[in-house]
């Protein structure tokens, strides 16, 4: 009796301590003591029983033993193929290196474009291609001129063909060089084609992505991905992720800059960097990044790009042991074709356009000669190009010309320069001249090079197959071999590691494999400020893919003062900047508008969701319109938070007042009726009050007379295609007062459709304003405004999450390179993140010590477990 009350009183003791009893529930107890009961008979056990118990003890002992010593041995061979599998990895990147060395560190590559005239082209065409590394320039019926470069592709040559001969300098990013792809020609003569393509047959950007994180995967090192793009137009830098409204709308939003980096490579201060894990994100940013390009129409080109199209990947690396760099870069460049201002009849700005173009393919002409010539000073800095390029023309890196001809005859002039550029390129690594046994050695050292690759390469798939076979056998030995409780420790144990990272894996801790005491209930869900919404198992393998840094979270709103409605949707939505800037100077600036000393290196985290598992809306989220996360390897660091917008949930509603944000009801009476039903619901004779703490937007709204239907019918009829990026086709009620108030403010009044057009709306504009302007985005500016809009709630939201920013810097301190996760709830019940990881811990162990007693039970009956309750 005595034993059994001290049980009782330890059971109390624990609660007490801890505080822990808030979360047994009576089906709680029941479960453990289930567990209690399906165990062998209580009391004294018989005789044969213990007898029995032995024997199955001693056989399993024997069992484990044996699967013990398979277990090992499939761990030494494993890591002996690892091993092996690093010394392949490590001799294909030598023999890639000395193939490309051998090759030359400047390739230059010559593309002729089709005829478009659909004439006989070996017949009247001035370009005829005679081998796959020479072709003949019909200068004149007399005069021909023969130039050779790496390869020649013909006019029938398949965008196949072409990547084929560019992967490997690709390939050799990831084993860490810098690399440069840049296209090359005349305007007309194909340079997006070769670069972008088309979508039956893609280009180079296309399928170097792919072959990029192929590699990676292959490759299985640890490596971060990410995504620039920009425009070099009319000598600017121009940020292709960031929608020109937006550059427009922030006048306090700095320039692009070039700046030398403290490793001797070159930055982009400011430019948009986005994390990418896989092709599709970086495909989807690259179409956006498109959308957004200068191109107008020329008399030679309909769709003549105007500016100097430049897309960077960055890539760094964990494991810096077997690379040459931490950082390197891949730039793919669609240079805007040269052209003579007086064929193309070029006026105003084409012809402003023109001759931007032109100067700076001039100073990579001179560059270019300069290298040529061993020169000691470069001019890199003559022109942005140049600059940007810098740390790819060197000699450390790998660089390949495109170079792209016309065929036709009026286009001569054009292809002979073209053709003598490439030619100067190409003698940057060929010496002035090469001897014929000295090519033909070269020639034979380049084939048994690419012999031993392919060996090398059977050699690692074989390699590769062996591994995962080995892999599964290691794997299927470990899940049998594992005790009941050991596994159930070890998955509680990766819970609390998912919850401290905010990492949400359905598949490995599905709730139909927990007992039922370790499921979530409501009360702990909301008590323990984790989204415990991963716990259920997703019915779709779309779902289940979801965003390292999102973090769902729970709405609340209430338009009624007594009718709170809560929601526990959770929504993949928009995520939006948490600005974790430690310097307060910057509090008010968006990712965007940083100082450029305080920011090395910005990434931002693209965050592609699927269909929320609960909720019906499902929204992508667009760089910079719902702006990405954002990260960066310098002191300043950021991080994420979520920000559903779904129909009818309206605004988080948390506990703290600087962070809230919310709709109250006011009783004005003296209101005039609604213009039509009101979408909202709001009583006619009701206004909303905005209230925001940053003072962003402060003023009431009379809800009666706005025109919701007008405002969402604006936004409906925008067109997804325009902007490229799937966005949501319809806009909640909410979403439509949003706007109307952004449209009233006067901190969000300018709108623009170019760099020509600035519409400007007064402090106070009045709502036959508001419905001009719908008018006119109406009329062409729908996707703009859209941005707008978007950025403006990111914004507001980035400026109210800065209250956080002291929470986080220990964790920023922490850990330097890895990504700061928010669990936003955590600040809704006043703790620290520190605190509710220690509270979770404990509770872990709690519950493991539990089951441990509860298996075992060594010294108590189900009373423990119901002192737990009292
Ligand atoms: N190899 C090719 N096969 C089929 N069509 C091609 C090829 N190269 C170019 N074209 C076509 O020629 C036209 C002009 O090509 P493109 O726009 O790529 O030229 P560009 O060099 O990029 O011109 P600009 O410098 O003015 O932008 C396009 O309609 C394109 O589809």
């Amino acid at each position: 009796m005595d034993s059994r009350k001290s049980v009782r009183n330890l059971a109390q003791s624990i609660n007490s301590l801890i505080g822990f009893k808030a979360h047994l529930t009576s089906a709680w107890v029941t479960s453990v003591c289930n567990i209690i009961r399906n165990c062998p008979a209580g009391g004294a056990p018989a005789a044969h029983l213990v007898a029995q118990r032995d024997f199955e003890k001693h056989s399993s002992v024997k069992n484990d033993a044996e699967s013990n010593m398979d277990v090992l041995r499939i761990q030494d061979e494993l890591a002996l193929l690892v091993s092996y599998m690093n010394q392949l990895n490590a001799q294909r990147r030598q023999l890639l290196n000395e193939f490309l060395d051998l090759k030359g560190n400047i390739r230059v590559f010559c593309r002729i474009r089709p005829t478009v005239k659909g004439c006989d082209f070996y017949q009247l065409s001035p370009v005829v291609p005679m081998n796959s590394s020479g072709l003949l320039l019909k200068v004149s019926a007399s005069k021909s001129k023969h130039y050779s470069f790496d390869k020649v592709f013909h006019p029938h040559s398949s965008q196949d063909e072409v990547f084929s001969e560019i992967e490997p300098i690709i390939k050799s990013v990831v084993d860490g060089y810098n690399a440069c792809i840049f296209a090359y020609g005349q305007t007309g003569s194909g340079k997006t084609f070769t670069m972008e393509g088309t979508p039956e047959s893609p280009g180079v950007v296309y399928r170097g992505i792919r072959a990029l994180f192929d590699q990676m995967t292959v490759s299985n090192q640890k490596l971060i991905v990410s995504f620039s793009m920009l425009e070099i137009y009319l000598g600017r830098l121009k940020d292709l992720l960031v929608p020109p409204s937006s550059r427009v709308s922030d006048p306090a939003r700095p320039c692009l800059s070039v700046q030398a980096d403290p490793n001797g490579g070159m930055e982009i201060d400011n430019l948009t960097s986005i994390q990418v894990s896989d092709f599709e994100q970086a495909l989807k940013l690259y179409r956006l990044g498109c959308q957004l390009r200068s191109t107008a129409s020329t008399n030679l080109n309909k769709t003549s790009s105007r500016s100097h199209c430049m897309i960077r990947i960055k890539i760094n690396s964990i494991n810096v042991a077997e690379r040459r760099r931490e950082t390197n870069k891949l730039w793919m460049v669609d240079l805007g074709g040269s052209e003579r201002v007086l064929k193309t009849k070029a006026q105003g700005r084409r012809f402003e356009e023109g001759k931007a173009i032109n100067l700076s393919l001039s100073a990579l002409g001179d560059v270019v000669d300069a290298l040529q010539r061993k020169k000691c000073h470069i001019p890199y800095r003559n022109s942005k190009l140049t600059l940007v390029l810098q740390d790819c023309l060197g000699e450390d890196s790998k660089t390949l010309m495109l170079v792209h001809v016309s065929p036709e005859e009026e286009d001569l002039c054009e292809s002979i320069c073209s053709l003598n550029f490439a030619t100067r390129a190409r003698r940057i690594h060929l010496g002035n001249g090469e001897s014929q046994d000295a090519k033909e050695h070269k020639n034979a050292a380049i084939i048994s090079l690419q012999r031993k690759m392919e060996q090398v390469e059977d050699e690692r798939q074989e390699t590769r197959r062996k591994i995962q076979k080995l892999n599964k056998t290691f794997e299927s030995f470990t899940t049998t071999s594992k005790s009941p409780s050991l596994q159930l420790a070890e998955d509680s144990q990766l819970f609390m590691e998912e919850s401290k990272h905010g990492v949400k894996n359905v598949q490995k801790f599905p709730s139909s494999e927990l007992p039922r005491f370790m499921q979530p209930t409501v009360c702990s869900t909301r008590k323990f400020g984790v989204d415990m919404t991963f716990f259920e198992e997703r019915s779709t393998a779309t779902s289940r893919r979801r965003s390292i840094l999102h973090q769902a979270k729970s709405v609340s709103f209430s338009f009624k003062r007594n009718a709170a409605c809560s929601s526990d949707c959770s929504d993949s939505g928009i995520s939006c900047v948490v600005d974790l800037n430690l310097n307060s100077n910057a509090d008010n600036e968006t990712e965007h508008s940083q100082g450029t000393a305080e920011c090395d290196i910005r990434t931002a985290h693209f965050q592609m969701h699927g269909k929320s598992s609960k909720c019906s809306s499902d929204r992508e989220i667009v760089p910079q319109n719902h702006m990405p996360t954002v990260t960066s390897n310098s002191p300043m660091r950021k991080g994420v938070s979520s920000f559903p917008f779904q129909k009818g949930n309206f605004r988080i509603s948390e506990n703290k007042k600087d962070e809230v944000t919310e709709y109250q009801e006011e009783d004005k009476s003296d209101r005039t009726p609604s213009v039509e039903k009101n979408p909202l619901n709001f009583d006619s004779k009701s206004s909303a009050t905005l209230c925001h703490s940053n003072g962003f937007l402060e003023e009431d709204i009379d809800c009666s007379t706005v025109d919701f239907s007008q405002v969402r019918q604006d936004f409906d009829n925008y067109n997804d295609e325009e902007w490229g990026t799937p966005m949501p086709a319809t806009y909640n009620d909410a979403e439509c007062l949003y706007l109307y108030q952004t449209t009233r403010s006067s901190h969000a009044s300018q709108y623009a459709k170019n760099d020509d057009a600035i519409e400007t709306f007064g402090d106070s504009p009045s709502i036959q304003n508001l419905k001009e302007h719908t008018e006119t985005i109406a009329k062409g500016s729908k996707a703009l405004f859209h941005c707008h809009l978007k950025e403006t709630r990111q914004r507001q939201f980035s400026q109210r999450s800065q209250s956080h920013r002291a929470l986080f810097k220990d964790e920023l301190k922490q850990d330097k390179a890895s990504i700061p996760i928010v669990t936003p709830r955590a600040f809704s019940h006043g703790g620290t993140g520190l605190l509710i990881s220690v509270k979770l811990k404990i509770q872990m162990l709690y519950f493991c010590v539990l089951m441990g007693l509860g298996v075992h039970r060594p010294w108590y009956e189900d009373d423990f477990f119901h002192g737990l309750m009292h």
